[in-house]
């Protein structure tokens, strides 16, 4: 593992990775990739989570696509240099922000979406000029596997590299320094991952779990929110970390709710949902054991059929569910859907907020108001109003979570920046000592008036005036004696000579006092410049 890890900073500090052409490259090759080897990367989401192909596409391929092609579009503007503002102390210096990628970064995956949530990290990773070893699920093999084989074929095997393996392999690439880490899974072992990362000061971008809301208000179309509900919570049998986790709604709603969704259940999947191509499985016995015990003790309302030597669980609705009952308490992630009774929205947003940040909130409502107000006051990862997972598919919003829910964000310019650092660049010219002085020891009243003004811009008026006064002056006697020309824009640049500017010191005036200000012109432009 250290080896690789060596081999893989070797070939990042031979600065291959860094060149925009490079990233460019290495984004079509893995595009390439996913194009024409589909149909082995399709075979094995289906086979790792019971998937359709045509689900597997639609599910994880075209997210990768989409956020490849982002960055195809949008890579040279968002790795070039960004010009920033400066201070009156730095207005003749050049300043601007340098994207720079941060060294080799590790991603790891989770397994219930095991193809985006590896190759959409990769993708940033890539575009911001990292080298990356990522390490897909063991949960979900075959698509472990098949990364395994493809990626060293169309990447540039010195710079990307894919580890495979368990609890053990993690650990022991978790060991190694890196430059960043991306996590995506539970909690539990985000906290692992976060303590092996501070032994070596690693930041870490935390995409994990938690217990994701929805409210449903009384003024709402209870078809499309229980429609939309549906789709989002049984895709992938609700093994989707933005899924919503259960339902908040008034009681008098809960049994048009379970109606709705009955109906809705039987559009989607057929009167034979274990038939449905459409309709997933629990991953494996593990998971179906334990949401199994979930159940124990609920008023199932619909669904609850369950066949463990399939790992199929029905799309489930509990209703009258205690907030304190096990269901309640930590992250469902498969096909039961809770339902808790609120009084009112207050009630609802103190029941959000007196647990855990959740990675997502949903509030439907025809009231665009009372969802602003939800929104302004609770907190998650993010939000989709009247719908759900939604949020996750537009590249130009951040991806992450808040809280218990994660750290940092991906996904479009998010994941370049994540995986970038922001440099800040200052290029200052070695002359201009005279005002330096006023930073320079032994400190005085009058330096620390004169940091006050440029830095604070705490303008004594008199000051002020009295320089806008002599500039003004500076530039009605250069206009008087070299009226200005016109010129062809094209040459602007390269008309910046010395012969242009025309100094004027004014240094002895008696509001620059002993600084040593001099203005100096430039006949070209008219454009007045303090050099100091
Ligand atoms: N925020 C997000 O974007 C997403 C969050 N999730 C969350 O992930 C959870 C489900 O994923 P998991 O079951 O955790 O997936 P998992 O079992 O695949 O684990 C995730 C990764 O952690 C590694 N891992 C597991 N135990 C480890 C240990 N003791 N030490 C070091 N590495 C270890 C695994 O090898 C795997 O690569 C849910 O809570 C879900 O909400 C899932 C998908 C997306
Ligand atoms: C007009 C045709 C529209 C087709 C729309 C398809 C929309 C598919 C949405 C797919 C969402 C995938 C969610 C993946 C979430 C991965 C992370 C997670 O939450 O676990």
């Amino acid at each position: 593992m250290e080896r690789q890890v060596l081999r893989l900073r070797q070939a990042f500090r031979s600065g291959r990775s860094r060149p925009l052409r490079f990233r460019l490259q290495q984004l079509e090759a893995l595009r390439r990739m996913v194009q024409e080897r589909e149909k082995e990367i399709l075979a094995a989401i289906a086979a790792d989570l019971s998937k359709s192909e045509l689900n597997a596409y639609s599910h994880e391929v075209i997210t990768i696509l989409g956020e490849i092609d982002f960055m195809l579009g949008n890579l040279p503007e968002l790795a070039s240099a960004r010009p920033a503002k400066k201070n009156l102390l730095t207005m003749m210096d050049e300043a601007y922000v340098q994207p720079e990628p941060l060294g080799v970064v590790l991603i790891i995956g989770a397994w219930n979406y095991p193809f985006v949530l590896t190759m959409q990290p990769l993708v940033g990773a890539i575009a911001a000029g990292n080298a990356a070893i990522v390490k897909p699920s063991e949960l979900s093999e075959n698509t472990a596997k098949i990364l395994a084989e493809l990626l060293p074929q169309y990447l540039d095997q010195d710079l990307y590299a894919i580890v495979n393996g368990g609890i053990p392999e993690t650990t022991e690439l978790l060991k190694q320094r890196f430059d960043h880490i991306l996590y995506t899974g539970n909690t539990a072992v985000g906290k692992i991952v976060m303590e092996a990362a501070a032994k070596h000061l690693t930041p870490v971008t935390l995409e994990l779990g938690g217990k994701s809301p929805c409210y449903i208000d009384r003024d709402c179309d209870l078809d499309v929110a229980c429609r939309r509900i549906a789709w989002g919570k049984y895709m992938n049998c609700g093994q989707t970390c933005i899924a919503p986790d259960y339902i908040l709604c008034e009681a008098s709603l809960q049994n048009q709710i379970v109606q709705k969704i009955k109906e809705t259940v039987k559009d989607f999947y057929g009167e034979n949902i274990k038939a449905s191509p459409d309709y997933e499985r629990i991953i494996n016995l593990r998971h179906f054991k334990r949401l199994q015990s979930l159940l124990k003790g609920q008023k199932i309302a619909f669904g609850g059929e369950m066949d463990e030597a399939t790992r199929y669980l029905a799309p489930t609705i509990l209703t009258d569910v205690d907030p304190n009952s096990k269901v309640m308490q930590e992250e469902i992630f498969g096909p039961i859907l809770p339902i808790v009774s609120v009084k009112n929205v207050d009630e609802a947003i103190n029941f959000i907020n007196d647990r855990e940040k959740p990675l997502a909130l949903y509030v439907f409502s025809r009231n665009n108001k009372l969802i602003k107000r939800v929104i302004d006051e609770t907190s998650s990862g993010g939000v989709t109003g009247n719908d759900v997972i939604m949020h996750f598919t537009v590249n130009s919003l951040p991806f992450g979570g808040v809280g218990a829910s994660g750290m940092g964000a991906y996904h479009g310019k998010y994941s370049f920046d994540t995986f970038s650092h922001q440099r800040p660049c200052l290029l200052k010219g070695l002359k201009g000592e005279s005002v330096n002085k006023l930073r320079y020891p032994p400190n005085s009243e009058s330096k620390v008036s004169w940091a006050k003004f440029f830095l604070l811009k705490q303008f004594n008026k008199g000051r002020l005036g009295m320089l806008l006064f002599v500039c003004l002056v500076a530039v009605a006697a250069v206009i008087v004696k070299h009226p200005v020309r016109s010129r062809n824009p094209d040459s602007v640049q390269s008309s910046l000579r010395d012969a242009d500017l025309v100094d004027f010191p004014v240094s002895s005036s008696p509001c620059l006092g002993d600084t040593g200000v001099s203005c100096q012109l430039n006949r070209q432009h008219l454009e007045v410049n303090f050099l100091w």
